[in-house]
């Protein structure tokens, strides 16, 4: 019998972090192939709060990753190697004896608050926009830094390394320190034109530049797990590699394009607007309209927007819980079918929804002070954020266009958002085109990709692409009720000229 290709990917969102198995099987002897996907693990990351800061579980996190590699050879599967991609811009500083200083800080931390207009005074927007291609976000790892410089942190004096969540994850399962590098392009602290870290920027800030390592591409073996981890969980030897570590880019890797032109939407907490590019797009009308260049799989760098997604859901949801109104996701979508169609509307993207202490309160206040009825019911809310979230996919997709040139024929949308259907159906009637979703597991799958190729079954990424097609079915939104959407982006329009995102 012959040995099937298998890998295991670990991919850690906000909310939740899975570990799946990747086996590339034959289908027909010498012919095609397919990735099949298996969930082995699936557990909750949920954010710490002591004091007044916000951290993340890290060291929970890791001991999932570890449940993730037992239960992987427990239940038989031999993976010939693993990898973990993660959210962006987050980090843990290690000392001098290899050992974490602290525990790391969430993003929604409100340490950051202020900093983006802070730094963009003392050293100018269009000098931090020219030399890090990165949309203005105050949670960014540059900000980060600053804050902590700002407190007199001393684990800042203390720290040897910066290393960023996957990277830190890695280093506790191999012992070796690396920096990857679609995870550096989110610092704000690594220039895309001169494809190197900003070391002029860090000594300007005050910070250390030798606390960040050369990044190595997505592919790169980082080493194996330690004998410790091994004689722990009782498994045997297995590599870690460097996925396209970002889980936005990661899932960028496995969307199912035909055209080598393409316009995608990740949809989680996050939504990720965007487009991949060769190279970073650095002209003013980017740094106007606030985008990102993040860099991607083999080198390229993806022109997108951060939009605020399906957090501003997830965070009604829990509050709804707390006050003893629980319902599934799907329950809250059927109570938004049922309710009057843009009734209100709000910019997702306003940093009021960051992370406020009541969302549903936060957008009824938002609805109120711009003149529109604000939400009675659970049902008209979530109506509101999925109209708006939709509204504002038209908006940054011909924002994109015009920065570009291209005019895209629909939206790929990937990730976990696409399982709300009324989404999918809302951004197709928004931008007046189809949307093709598919599949829901992207960043795992493009974490799979990079492993597959490092294995060498995979001749490159596009491969890979031509394996995700011939493996997972992709579904398709086509446009509705268009001159309704019309008239609901002439409001948005206007809505935003009130308050400008
Ligand atoms: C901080 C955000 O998570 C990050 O910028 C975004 O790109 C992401 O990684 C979403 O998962």
């Amino acid at each position: 019998m012959t040995n099937i290709p298998t890998v295991l990917a670990f991919d850690l969102g906000a909310g939740s972090g899975r570990a799946l198995i990747g086996e590339m099987e034959e289908i027909a002897p010498g012919g095609s192939r397919q990735l099949k996907i298996t969930e082995i693990h699936r557990f909750p990351n949920v954010p710490v709060r002591i004091g007044e800061h916000l951290h993340w579980n890290t060291l929970g996190l890791l001991q999932e990753i570890k449940t993730g590699i037992s239960k992987a050879f427990q239940l038989g599967y031999k993976p010939e190697s693993c990898a973990i991609d993660t959210w962006g811009v987050d980090f843990g500083l290690i000392d001098a004896n290899g050992e974490l200083l602290g525990i790391p800080y969430h993003y929604r931390d409100r340490q950051t608050e202020g900093l983006v207009e802070e730094l963009s005074a003392k050293l100018g927007a269009e000098r931090l926009f020219a030399e890090s291609g990165l949309q203005f976000m105050p949670f960014n790892t540059m900000y980060q830094l600053y804050a902590m410089k700002k407190a007199n942190s001393p684990k800042l004096d203390a720290a040897e390394t910066l290393l960023l969540t996957p990277d830190l994850l890695n280093y506790f399962l191999t012992g070796r320190k690396a920096c990857e590098f679609t995870m550096a392009t989110t610092t704000q602290l690594y220039d895309p034109a001169k494809r190197a870290w900003n070391k002029p920027l860090m000594q300007g800030l005050g910070l250390s530049d030798s606390l960040f390592l050369e990044p190595v591409q997505p592919g790169t073996e980082i080493g194996q797990l330690t004998e410790e981890i091994r004689a722990e969980l009782g498994v045997p030897r297995l590599k870690v590699i460097a996925a396209v570590s970002h889980d936005t880019e990661s899932a960028a890797a496995a969307v199912p394009a035909s055209s080598p032109s393409f316009a995608y939407l990740v949809s989680g907490t996050w939504s990720l607007l965007g487009t991949q590019m060769q190279e970073p797009l650095l002209n003013p009308d980017v740094l106007k309209l606030d985008f990102s260049n993040e860099g991607g799989a083999g080198g390229s760098y993806h022109l997108l927007k951060n939009i605020m997604g399906l957090w501003i859901l997830q965070e009604c949801k829990r509050i709804w819980e707390q006050r003893g109104e629980t319902f599934s996701y799907p329950q809250l979508v059927a109570q938004a079918e049922a309710t009057e169609a843009f009734r209100s509307l709000i910019d997702p993207d306003d940093l009021r929804f960051m992370n406020p202490d009541s969302m549903p309160e936060e957008i009824a206040a938002y609805c109120r002070e711009n003149g529109q009825p604000q939400p009675r019911t659970i049902g008209e809310t979530v109506r509101c954020i999925l109209e708006s979230l939709a509204l504002k996919y038209r908006m940054v997709l011909e924002q994109a266009e015009q920065l570009t040139g291209t005019v895209f024929a629909g939206l790929h949308m990937v990730g976990g958002g696409i399982q709300n259907e009324l989404l999918c159906h809302f951004t197709a009637g928004a931008i007046g085109r189809p949307v093709w979703t598919g599949p829901v597991e992207a960043s795992a799958i493009g974490n799979m990709l990079v492993q597959l190729q490092a294995g060498g079954y995979l001749a490159d990424m596009q491969e890979g692409v031509e394996l995700v097609k011939a493996s997972f079915p992709i579904s398709t939104y086509e446009p509705e009720q268009q001159s309704e959407w019309q008239n609901a982006y002439a409001r948005y329009q206007q809505l935003m000229e009130v308050m400008p995102c």
